[in-house]
């Protein structure tokens, strides 16, 4: 196998620069956005709130910012980055805003966001367990100023705050208490392109952001391919000894393609980088690791795949918060690589697996994009499996079953 992948953009940046354009002062560009559920339900929610968001065109999604208003309904759909990003946009409109989702929507946690959006002035009723569904009463003004939380669940309770907190009229001083925040280059993510907005922050003390308050600047976001998304394509390679090329990967990236490039080394692939894109070449090994995957928790499903192909235990750790994830997916992985006959052991923040003579199976993908990646790569190798729902691909990557199907028959 041996193929040149042109992915769509990335899921992470398309929603910063969806928020940060609704937020700004004037009009934006976003070229080569994601449009994938995600992204459209982000579009759709900012709509709601009284943002023109034009997403008819592929290569460029135009965003002319407006008074931000309710009543508005928001529907999240499975999508963390919207549960987290939206709300504190929502507290900065005149009306009350409405946000509910998916099922499973309501069992991921918010509680940490919802409470320092009170603390800093903000209105809002949570469930009972202080998730969806959630009700918030804005006033067209947030007063911001200094919060602590606790953000060891997820990323996104930071990102979320930092993004509309030039609007906040104090700006804010966010401090985390707790264990690591996991995901830190997607915060890093998150500072960098509020710096591209025009805003002021400061990260130089660990574990806290001061965002002073003041305008953002409309400007033309450039999306980069999305590299989680790359990653069930690159595994792909790794199984078969081929070959995959992520087309249009930028020199200098928002994304952590050094620790990607790591981690899949030590499995055993060869990467490289040059004019063509990001290349991963399978060597005809794949190796058992222990590896620390906080900081890239999203690509546990498919890392873990690889782990039950390879020729020796792994030890997958630092990732407790994968349980807050689109399902529990420390749980969920368990179970499905037992069912091929993988030995798995399960721990709070992780999982050790030991490959075995692997069988046929039908996996379940409990609506998880990352889960249905898991099992595309696991039926590289295996003969029989199936899944139960690859529509859930359509979170981020809506075409995930045509380019695989292209890539396994070299179409
Ligand atoms: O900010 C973002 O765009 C994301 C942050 C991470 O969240 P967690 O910190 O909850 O893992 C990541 O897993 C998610 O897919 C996208
Ligand atoms: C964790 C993920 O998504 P979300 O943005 O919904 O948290 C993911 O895409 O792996």
């Amino acid at each position: 196998m041996t193929a040149t992948l042109g992915l769509p953009g990335s899921k992470s940046m398309t929603a910063r620069a969806l928020v940060l354009s609704a937020l700004a002062g004037g009009p934006s560009t976003i070229r080569r956005p994601l449009r994938a559920r995600d992204t459209t339900l982000m579009a759709a929610g900012l709509r709601a709130l009284g943002v023109a968001v034009d997403t008819t065109a592929d290569e460029v999604w135009t965003v002319e910012p407006g008074p931000l208003r309710g009543p508005a309904r928001v529907d999240v759909g499975l999508a963390g980055t919207i549960m987290r990003f939206a709300p504190p946009v929502a507290a900065l409109a005149d009306g009350t805003v409405t946000f509910d989702g998916d099922p499973h929507a309501r069992n991921r946690p918010l509680r940490p966001i919802v409470e320092a959006l009170r603390a800093l002035g903000a209105d809002i009723d949570a469930s009972p367990t202080g998730g969806l569904p959630l009700v918030i009463r804005g006033t067209g003004l947030v007063t911001g100023g200094e919060a602590v939380i606790d953000a060891s669940g997820s990323s996104q309770f930071v990102s979320g705050l930092l993004l509309s907190a030039p609007r906040f009229a104090k700006g804010l001083v966010l401090r985390h208490e707790g264990p690591p925040v996991p995901s830190a280059p997607h915060l890093r993510m998150t500072t960098h392109m509020l710096r591209a907005a025009g805003a002021s922050v400061d990260e130089s003390v660990p574990d806290v952001w001061t965002v002073e308050p003041g305008g953002l600047r409309g400007r033309s976001w450039d999306i980069e391919p999305d590299l989680s998304g790359a990653a069930p394509f690159f595994a792909a390679a790794m199984v078969t000894g081929g070959a995959v090329t992520l087309a249009g990967w930028p020199r200098d990236s928002w994304q952590p393609v050094g620790l990607l490039t790591e981690l899949l080394t030590a499995l055993g692939a060869e990467v490289s980088q040059d004019d063509a894109g990001l290349t991963v070449r399978g060597t005809g090994a794949l190796h058992g690791i222990r590896a620390d995957l906080s900081e890239v928790s999203e690509l546990t499903p498919v890392v873990a795949a690889l782990a039950a192909l390879a020729d020796g235990p792994s030890e997958l750790r630092g990732v407790a918060h994968i349980r807050g994830h689109e399902t529990d997916r420390i749980a969920a992985l368990a179970t499905e690589l037992g069912k091929v006959g993988a030995g798995v052991v399960e721990h709070p923040d992780g999982l050790e697996i030991t490959p075995g003579p692997l069988r046929a199976a039908t996996l379940e993908t409990y609506a998880d994009h990352r889960m249905a990646h898991a099992a595309a790569v696991l039926g590289l190798a295996v003969e029989g499996i199936r899944l139960t729902d690859v529509a859930c691909t359509s979170k981020t990557l809506p075409e995930f079953p045509e380019l695989w199907a292209d890539l396994v028959t070299g179409s």
